[in-house]
């Protein structure tokens, strides 16, 4: 049984962060494991308090996994403060870490900043140039960059300066451009495009965490980069597809196990 281990911020309300890391990871047939950075106080709303966990308890959390399980691949989330993030790097680096995919999360789609603005550096001195993958949405490239990105030249641009903060490869999903959801992959050399129809949909709580734990559980399944982010774009379309409300806000995805096996995508 491969083990995955997802490494960010719980969401009360199920449809983000860790749980909705874990229900991917099942949805994979795979055994999920957490190291609980922060605790949110959230719904479909909006976001109404977080707790960060001790660097005490973040280290301890991590040691306790790694010093006694062989672990896959790991995904990592909100990373909340500088202090955090350090911990995790220090860390991790003295494990070998395999497949690590980066979600580098900063704004909920409610606007409540996840990430404190002023660890965006640690984030990118720290944490990147450890990452197989790191897959920032537009925004979440901008603030990394700096620059305005409104088309898909301006995503390729993002995607090489992004690469040479030393991650293997960068993904920068375009779910936020008008139109076509595509998001581009960047090893160094090519570009490769993940073209998928835009679904009208308001329930799109969860969408980065889902997709980012989806190719972290296909890169556990010892895929190629290239093919593990094609079946997780394949299966966060059919999760945002069958995504519904449960709230009066944005709605989470649906990881239906047996649904995706009907359809062939695990
Ligand atoms: N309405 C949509 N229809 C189809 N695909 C979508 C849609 N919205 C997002 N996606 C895809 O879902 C994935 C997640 O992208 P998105 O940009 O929404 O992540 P995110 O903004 O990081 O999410 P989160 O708010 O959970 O952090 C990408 O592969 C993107 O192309
Ligand atoms: C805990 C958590 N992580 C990530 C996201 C993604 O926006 C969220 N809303 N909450």
């Amino acid at each position: 049984m491969k083990k995955v281990l997802t490494i960010a911020g719980s969401d009360s309300c199920g449809g983000a962060g860790i749980q909705a890391d874990l229900k991917t990871f099942s949805a994979h047939g795979l055994f999920g494991m957490s190291v609980i950075t922060a605790v949110t106080a959230q719904n479909t709303q909006g976001v109404f308090g977080v707790q960060d966990i001790s660097t005490e308890l973040i280290q301890k959390q991590i040691e306790a996994i790694f010093d006694d399980i062989s672990v896959d691949a790991v995904k990592i989330g909100m990373v909340s403060i500088t202090d955090t993030i350090k911990t995790i790097a220090e860390t991790l680096s003295r494990y070998q870490v395999k497949n690590l995919v980066i979600d580098p999360v900063m704004v909920s789609k409610s606007g409540y900043h996840l990430l404190q603005p002023e660890a965006k550096e640690a984030l990118i001195r720290y944490l990147l140039p450890m990452a197989r993958v790191v897959t920032p949405n537009i925004p979440e490239a901008e603030v990394i960059t700096g620059m305005k990105i409104n088309h898909l030249e301006d995503m390729k641009k993002a995607a090489v300066q992004i690469y040479q903060m030393k991650p293997e490869y960068v993904l920068i999903k375009g779910g936020h451009l008008e139109e076509e959801a595509i998001d581009l992959l960047y090893d160094g050399q090519d570009f490769k495009y993940y073209h998928s129809q835009r679904i009208d949909t308001k329930n799109t709580h969860g969408t980065g965490c889902t997709l980012s734990s989806a190719i972290a559980s296909n890169l556990a399944k010892e895929m190629s980069v290239a093919d593990a982010i094609e079946a997780a774009k394949a299966y966060i379309s059919v999760a945002i597809k069958q995504s519904f409300s449960i709230g009066k806000g944005v709605g989470p995805t649906h990881h239906f196990y047996e649904l995706y096996k009907k359809a062939g995508l695990i």
